[in-house]
Order: C-alpha cells, then structure tokens, then sequence
C-alpha cells in the first residue's frame, strides 16, 4: 500500500540503485574483482539509504540496506552457523559525522560518559573462530552473517590463530572474530611471483586474502602469509571489550592496530589524523579507523541495527587511489609540437577531487602499462596532487572473453590538430608534430608562452585571451602583437574586453618590448628543449643577430662546445634559428634589447682581427666578411699589426706582399674555407 505514495521516479531510482549495488557486491564479494572504488560504491549505498529513509515504503526485507552481505555461501560447500550475526558497519568520512555519532549514541545513552576503543579497520576478510571447551573446532567467512562458508581446513596456515586456549573461566562456547588479512610486503611478493608465472595480480591484499581463504587448498594458504587480528568475541567477556581484548591477548590472540581510547570528536579525529600520515609505514593496509564503545552494557543499550550495530562506526580515509573506466586516449599537442596522450576517465573522487583526465605521457608509458580503452584502471593522484594511471587492474577482456576490441592503443602518426606529420626524434620518448607555427595548437601555445610571466610578461592575455583573439584572426602569430592596436576598436568590443583592459594589453606590450633580456627572448620563442636556465646561457653568450646570422654547421658546432649542452639540445636550437629566421628577424624588428655588458662570447674567432683582399670564388667578400664576423673575428681593411690572417684571393695587390713583411699569416680562399668548416 505504501508504494502508492512513493512517487515513481523515486520508485524506479531505486529499483536501478539496488541493481547496481547487487552487482557491485557481487564483483566485490564473489568474484573479487571491484568494478568500481569504495567510496565510489559508499555513496551509491548512501543514496539507498536517504531513499530509504525518506520513503520507508520502499524498504523491502532483501534490500542491500537490510542484508549483511554476503561472501557467497556457494552451493555444496559446508555452511556453519555463527553463534551470534556477525554485523557489517556503517562507514563515515566526514569529521561531522563522527560528532553526529558521538551526539547519537551519548543521547540515546542518557548523556552517560561514552568512553570509545579506537582500532586501525584492517583491510582483510572477516573470519569467525569458534572454540569448544579451549580447543577451535571450526572456522567460517561471515557469510550472509548468519551462517558462513567452512574454511577450518585452512586455519593451522595463518598465524595467530591459537588451536588451544587456556579453558580456565570461560564460556565453554566461544566464538573469536576477526580479520584474515596479509601484510603489504607478504602482498607484493605474492604479486610478484603471479607476475612472473603470467597470472593475474590481485588489486589489493583483501583480494588476495579473500581468494586464499575461499578457493585454494592449504598448501596455498601456507604461502601466502595470512594473519588473523582479533576485532570482536561472543558471547562479551569481562565488563568492556578493552578488557576482553587485553584476555584474548594473554591467550595468543593479536590485533596490532590498537590506539587506546578516546572520549571526544577532537580525540577520535586527532588520532584519525595522526594514523591517515603514518598509514605509508603500517605493515599492513588500512582504510581507515573503527571506533567502538567500549562498555558492553552500553552495546546492550544501543543494540543493532538490520545490518550494523548502533555502538561502532567505520571511519574511512579519503581515498588515495580509485579505480575507474579508462574511456579514451586523447592527444593533445602542447607548445613545442610535443604529443601527450591523456588518459579520459570515468569522474573518481579522489581525496575528495574529482578526476577526470590524466597524462599518460607518451606511447612506451601507455605500452609499459598496456593500457587499452575499455579497461579499469587504478588511479591516483601522486604526491597527492597530480593524477596518474598506476595499472590496468583487469582488462576488460577478461570480463568480458568475446569482447574483441580490447586493441593495443596506436600512436597517431598524423597531428590530430594539423594532420601534419609526427616523428620520434631518436634519444626522445615524446611524438612531435613537426609543423612547428604551421600547426595552430603551436601557434596558440608559442603565442600563449611568448607572454607568459617568465618571458615577456605581457600582462592580461591568459591562454583563453590569447585563443579568443586567435580565434578573431586578429592575433595569429607572434608579430601580430606589436601591431595589435590597429584592431583597438574590435577588440573592445569581444565579450569581457573594455577599453581599459585593452589599453591595458597595449601598454604593456609597449613597455616590455624595450630592453628585452635576452635570456627572456630565447625562452619566450618556445624553442624545442630550452627552458629557462638554457634561455638564460644562450642569452649571457649570444646577441639574437649572432645565432640567426651564424652558419648551421658553425652553430652547432659552437653550440655543443657549450658545457651542459648535448648533441641533441645544440642541434634543436639551430634547426629552430634556420627554420624560423623569417619570423624572428620580423619580431626584433619591434624589440629593443638590454645592453649586456657581460656577454662572454665563446666564438672561435674571437679577438682576431682579418683582413680579405683580392677576388673570391666561393662567394662575394661580403659573404666572407659575414662569415667571419659572426664568428667573432673583426674583419678589417687595413693590415697592421694587429692583423691576425690576411685571406688572399686571385689579384691580391699590395697587400699580400705587406702582410709578408709584417710576418702576418695568410691563407689562400681554400685554406680560409676549410678553417671556416672546422666551425
Ligand atoms: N567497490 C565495490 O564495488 C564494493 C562493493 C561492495 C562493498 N564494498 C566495500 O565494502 C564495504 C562494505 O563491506 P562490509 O559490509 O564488509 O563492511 P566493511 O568492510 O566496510 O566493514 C565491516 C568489516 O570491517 C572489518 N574490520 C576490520 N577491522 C576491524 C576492526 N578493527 N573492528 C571491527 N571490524 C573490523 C570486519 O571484518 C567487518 O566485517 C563498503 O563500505 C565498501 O567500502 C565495495
Ligand atoms: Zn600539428
């Protein structure tokens, strides 16, 4: 009768919620294989309870809500009944709902002084010993916590599981609780040797907890390092669970993350804190913390809930790592023509981020991972900042045999942006496009980096002003910038542009286009490989003139001879002053450079003075004087003393015979050319 009042969007919101909670808790608990993260799942189950609660009607008695989830009793395995349910427990992540809890439970105790157990909640598989008389005689999963799969085969495999306990004054009944679990480096060696046989690894220690307890025989049991940490006793011995603890203790019984007590949110939370930063160095993996009231007669009084008790409560870390859908590989292409794959993702919160994309940084990183749309992967977020795909957790193909389109990803040879070619330099992981300003991404990114802070620092064009006034055709390359002011009236007129901001822009261009540093200069030209401490040598050694005006070869050679500059750097810089000459030389033509008193030119013929008389072949004079100028040499018309060479062509004249009486060394055309090839 109920259900008429619920109305229908909320009925059938429901109906898909605990399908697809059913489905998640069968991939969590059947089959180990978690599709989604955990707190990814917590907030469907969430949204299940609010619905719930809002709307009691839709409550049914096999609501996930309603049922202790079960780690599948499967059909012919023995069964053995709990002595008392074992419960789930509700989680929280927030400091507000920890004071919510604290307020509940100490109102629904009459304001009673509520002293709480702190305890690191182990990561691990739920596992309920039962003795009789001190001896075990049986062991079981939760199950559906009433009744759980018989694993007792198992048990003489995980340590700190005692097989006789001193009798003396307890219960002839007793049932132990608590979690099987391996510690993480027991895990990754696990992991490593499945690696090496080519099987699959587990994606976490509960997994691969879960997997040994259920399905393999006790041999495999034995290497895999289980090890029982008592949480929970029935029926309650002594006055509190503190005390009954520290029995289980003296009887062999172990739970190594115990935190003392704590009274208040402020303590609760101070401890949650100071666990959360030392959780890298625990033995073994926590998702968070389990507070508990200490006082059994005050679990009495608080009693359960349909799968959860009222006196304890999970307290979960933000997650540190998810898994998700990788949906897509996108290529974007960044400044330098570079190519960077980036991973699209199904949303994941992550330490409360949402994430949605990540670098894959290039192709061997997607091959070393082996990273194929479809698949789930687990992300992170490293140095909690940056999110990256750590590893496929189980490719979609193996859910899914038929599934034939789990192909290996293709690195694109053709720019996505200007379907020009993209090469692998040798020595580089990274794809480039090679149109270099051809291809817009470039241009947009070399325009956007040619104002940015560290270069010329043009105030008030951010990368979206930059692609806006692309987009306008009024900015389409470098040089554009000096003659933006004939557009003034248009501009003004763009969407969140006024006179003043662009007054502003022109200002700023006029101001920063004197005194240019050098340094500044070179890095603001996107030069492939030149950051700012490379920009800042170029500029200390070189005039802009020099390196457009040097011979390729003589560069490069000149360049390498530079300490801290490799084959690879030397060759990039004079690739991009030969390709681009046209449009630096343009842009200087509007710049005015700062004086640099300390230029230390490392030039070959620095300090040389020459002189060229007669006819050449190779080239005119004015070529040679060129030459030798831009290596340094002052090129003069009189021999004097100072001169260093005299370079003769045919019909020397005078001065040959000159240069012989003052004892200057001359070079014929051919000598001076081959001295020239050294450089
Ligand atoms: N990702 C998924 O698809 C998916 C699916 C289902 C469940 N889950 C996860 O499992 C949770 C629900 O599973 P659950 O019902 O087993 O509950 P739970 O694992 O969140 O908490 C209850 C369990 O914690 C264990 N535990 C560990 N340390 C403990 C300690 N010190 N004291 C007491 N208990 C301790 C107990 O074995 C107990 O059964 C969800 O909150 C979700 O995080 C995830
Ligand atoms: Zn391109």
């Amino acid at each position: 009768m109920e259900n008429f009042r619920i109305p229908f969007d909320i009925q059938e919101e429901w109906n898909a919620l605990v399908t697809e909670i059913r489905m998640h808790n069968r991939l969590y608990y059947e089959e180990n294989l978690p599709l989604i993260s955990d707190d990814a799942y917590d907030s469907l189950y969430r949204r299940l309870v609010y619905l719930e609660q809002r709307f009691p009607g839709l409550v049914t008695f096999d609501s996930p809500t309603q049922q202790v989830q079960t780690s599948l009793l499967q059909d012919g395995k023995a069964r053995i009944s709990h002595l008392f349910p074992l419960y789930s427990l509700d989680s929280v992540y927030s400091p507000e709902e920890i004071a919510q809890f604290i307020k509940r439970t100490s109102k629904a105790l009459d304001g009673d002084l509520v002293r709480f157990v702190m305890e690191g909640k182990i990561d691990g598989l739920t596992l309920a010993l039962q003795y009789k008389k001190g001896n075990l005689v049986s062991a079981a999963t939760r199950g559906d916590g009433q009744m759980g799969e018989n694993v007792t085969q198992h048990v003489r495999h995980i340590a700190h599981i005692p097989l006789e306990i001193d009798f003396k004054d307890m219960p002839e009944d007793l049932e132990i609780r608590g979690e099987v679990y391996i510690e993480k480096e027991d895990f990754e060696s696990f992991n490593r040797d499945r690696r090496h046989r080519g099987e699959l690894c587990f994606s976490n220690p509960r997994n691969a907890a879960a997997g040994a307890l259920r399905h393999l025989d006790s041999v495999h049991v034995m290497h895999r390092g289980l090890k029982f940490a008592v949480h929970g006793v029935w029926p309650q011995l002594k006055a509190s669970y503190g005390e009954a603890m520290e029995c289980l203790r003296r009887l062999g019984f172990c739970m190594p993350l115990s935190y003392g007590f704590g009274t208040t949110a402020d303590g609760l939370l101070e401890c949650f804190e100071k666990v959360l930063s030392e959780r890298e160095t625990l033995k073994c993996e926590i998702d968070g913390l389990v507070y508990k009231i200490d006082s059994w007669s005050h679990h009495d009084r608080l009693g359960y809930r349909a799968k959860s008790p009222r006196f304890a409560i999970a307290h979960k870390f933000p997650a540190k790592s998810s898994i998700t859908e990788l949906q897509d590989i996108q290529i974007q292409v960044g400044r330098t023509g570079i190519l960077t794959p980036v991973a699209i993702l199904s949303p994941v919160l992550l330490g409360g981020v949402q994430v949605a994309r990540a670098s894959l940084h290039n192709e061997d990183e997607i091959l070393k991972k082996d990273l194929r749309i479809g698949d789930r992967v687990r992300v992170q977020r490293a140095g909690d900042v940056i999110p990256q795909v750590c590893e496929v957790v189980y490719p979609r193909r193996s859910l899914d045999e038929t599934n034939t389109d789990r192909r290996q990803f293709m690195f694109p040879r053709f720019c996505p942006v200007c379907q020009g070619p993209v090469v692998r330099l040798e020595e580089e992981a990274a794809h480039r496009c090679i149109s270099g300003l051809k291809c817009s991404a470039q241009k947009i990114w070399a325009l956007h980096h040619f104002v940015s802070k560290d270069a010329m620092d043009i105030e008030g064009l951010g990368l979206k002003n930059v692609h806006r006034l692309h987009k306008e055709g009024i900015l389409n390359e470098v040089v554009d910038l000096f003659t933006l002011s004939q557009y003034k009236n248009h501009w003004m007129t763009l969407d969140g542009w006024g006179k003043k901001s662009v007054n502003g822009v022109l200002e700023s261009i006029e101001y920063k286009r004197h005194n240019v540093p050098r340094g500044r200069f070179f890095y603001a030209l996107s030069i492939p490989h030149v950051g700012k401490t490379t920009a800042n040598i170029l500029g200390k050694k070189f005039s802009p003139e020099t390196l457009l005006a040097m011979p390729r070869d003589a560069l490069h050679e000149i360049l390498i001879q530079i300490q801290g500059f490799g084959y690879v750097l030397a060759q990039s810089i004079t690739d991009f002053f030969h390709h681009n000459a046209a449009q630096i030389q343009n842009i200087m033509r509007y710049l005015t450079f700062e004086k640099n008193e300390t230029v230390q030119v490392f030039l070959p013929f620095q300090g040389k003075h020459v002189v060229f008389t007669g006819k050449f072949h190779h080239a005119p004079r004015s070529r040679l004087i060129n030459d030798a100028q831009h290596l340094g040499a002052t090129v003069s018309t009189h021999l004097s003393k100072r001169t260093d060479y005299l370079v003769v062509g045919t019909d020397p004249g005078s001065k040959y015979l000159k240069a012989q009486a003052l004892h200057i060394q001359t070079l014929t055309e051919e000598e001076w050319m081959e001295l020239l090839a050294a450089f």
